[in-house]
């Protein structure tokens, strides 16, 4: 797959500013991957992809999410920050023909995480959280740990979330919870000290 091809689609159809993220965040997942030995196209499929659908009309987002994504979303159809993933994953596969799981599972839950996440899942969502313009409390933290200890980042982003959402009165979608409960069950951060 052709980057610059999926570059110059995604440049026709989001503002300058996200696409600006986009491109962001797919350096941030080259440069994870390369730490992390992760197929680098994949990973820059799926980065370049994530956000496609961010700037896509309410109306459309409920549309594909009801029609293609029903058990997964029909609790989250007033949210079109989580319906932006779903659509982005569904104009991956009809549009540019991509069936690559990982590929398609790393742009579904980019916003969201989930429990049992693939490396390629963990490195684009937590890509997402830190690319260089981000800038939010403990964001210079979870941008060390990440090339550090990649669970361990997700886990301090995941709790930075939730009390945002908290403190915003926002539903937390439950794969974050699912994910953060994932984290420390397994214990992948290698002690309870953050
Ligand atoms: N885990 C989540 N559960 C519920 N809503 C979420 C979750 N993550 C993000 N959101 C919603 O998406 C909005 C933007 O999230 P954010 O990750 O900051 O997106 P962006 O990539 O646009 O900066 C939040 O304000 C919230 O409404």
């Amino acid at each position: 797959m052709d980057i610059n091809f999926l570059k110059k689609e995604l440049s026709s159809i989001l503002s300058k500013k996200r696409y600006e993220h986009s491109i962001r965040v797919l350096e941030t997942a080259i440069e994870l991957a390369k730490i992390y030995n992760i197929d680098l196209e994949k990973v820059a499929i799926a980065a370049i992809l994530h956000d496609f659908a961010k700037e896509f009309k309410r109306d459309e987002l409920v549309s594909i999410s009801k029609n293609f994504f029903k058990e997964e979303t029909e609790d989250y159809l007033d949210n079109i920050e989580i319906l932006h993933s779903y659509a982005g994953t569904y104009i991956a596969k009809n549009k540019f023909n991509i069936n690559d799981s990982d590929i398609l599972n790393a742009i579904k839950y980019h916003t969201t995480g989930r429990k049992n996440m693939s490396l390629i899942e963990k490195i684009v969502y937590i890509a997402d959280a830190i690319e260089p313009k981000r800038d939010y409390p403990h964001v210079k933290k979870i941008r060390e740990l990440a090339f550090k200890n990649l669970d361990k980042a997700i886990l301090v982003e995941v709790n930075n979330k939730i009390e945002y959402l908290v403190n915003e009165n926002l539903v937390i979608h439950i794969n974050s919870i699912e994910m953060r409960n994932w984290l420390l069950k397994n214990k992948l951060i290698g002690g309870n000290k953050l």
